[in-house]
């Protein structure tokens, strides 16, 4: 991933995150779930470039298929953000989609992280992360650890993080043709949510389990499909609520063969876990 800088333009990565294991610990009253999950970065995702603009509007090219600019998250955030400070520049912002769309993979959320913080120093808006974070959480439960940068665990919807320091190993992650909706898995009455809180995370994650897993891929074969080809070559589990799904190696090279192995069957990618997010390296924080 590259990017760039000067005072009217800026380029910035947008990388995606797996939730290395998901356990839902119980439903609050206003319909979300109380969680604990790890999310480790991968240095594989989109890239977004702003150009400033001075009369307050923005533009989004080019738009994403199926969406709308203004139920985009990237325009979203910008608007959100563009409200809580009065500011009144705009921007024109460019998007290189590489990410699959809801694959449980956080594309969305950290496409609008990117977007707080690009804006946020282009219009020399001077907020904290913090700020950017609770503005982010505002537009989705994954959107802070984006704006915060930091492998981490999460509890509560997934915005209260404590970064952790984990192994960074070589991941192949396969999508599997089919599309899992967020909200309806978390609607789903079969989703179990009464896993009991974790009071210390086990040294292995593959200890753990993804509470989501076992809904998706009963309701959604080709994501079980996926998951049983990966689990031939290493351990292997599904992020967030899917559909993707990924194993762990401990190379590139291993990395590497197994997606070669998987290419006439599936999209995938094959990334490296990182601890700290590319997005932090180009801010002048
Ligand atoms: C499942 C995860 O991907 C794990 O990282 C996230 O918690 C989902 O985060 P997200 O996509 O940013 O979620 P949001 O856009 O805030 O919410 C999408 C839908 O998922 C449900 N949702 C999400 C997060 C959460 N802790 N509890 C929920 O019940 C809500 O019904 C919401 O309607
Ligand atoms: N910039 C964006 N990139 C991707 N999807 C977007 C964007 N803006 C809005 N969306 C909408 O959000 C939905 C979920 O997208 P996303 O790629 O973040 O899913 P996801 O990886 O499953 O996210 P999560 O794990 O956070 O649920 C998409 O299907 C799309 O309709």
């Amino acid at each position: 991933m590259t990017a760039q800088t000067t005072n009217t333009a800026l380029t910035l990565p947008s990388p995606a995150k797996l939730n290395l294991f998901l356990h839902i610990n119980g439903r609050r009253t206003d319909g979300y779930h109380e969680l604990q999950t790890v999310f480790q970065f991968v240095d594989y995702g989109d890239t977004l470039s702003f150009h400033l603009r001075s009369d307050g509007e923005f533009t989004l090219s080019p738009s994403l298929p199926g969406v709308a600019d203004a139920d985009n998250l990237i325009i979203k955030a910008a608007k959100k953000l563009q409200q809580a400070t009065e500011c009144t520049l705009g921007a024109d912002i460019k998007l290189e989609k590489r990410l699959p769309m809801g694959g449980g993979i956080g594309g969305g959320s950290s496409n609008a992280a990117t977007t707080l913080h690009g804006l946020n120093q282009l219009w020399q808006l001077g907020l904290s992360e913090a700020q950017l974070a609770d503005i982010g959480l505002s537009l989705g439960a994954d959107v802070p650890v984006f704006v915060r940068g930091k492998a981490a665990y999460a509890e509560g919807v997934g915005e209260k993080l404590r970064p952790v320091t984990l192994p960074e190993p070589w991941y192949v992650v396969l999508r599997p043709d089919c599309h899992v909706s967020t909200a309806e898995v978390f609607c789903d009455p079969a989703l179990p949510r009464n896993t009991k809180k974790l009071e210390k995370l086990p040294e292995d994650l593959w200890q753990l389990n993804n509470d989501c897993q076992k809904l998706v891929c009963d309701k959604h074969p080709a994501v079980e499909k996926a998951l049983q080809w990966l689990l031939e070559y290493a351990p292997a589990r599904m992020t967030g609520t899917g559909s993707c799904v990924f194993a762990q190696f401990d190379s590139q090279i291993q990395a590497n063969a197994c997606l070669a192995a998987a290419a006439d069957t599936y999209q995938g990618f094959v990334a490296q876990g990182i601890n700290s997010s590319p997005l932090l390296k180009y801010l002048n924080t």
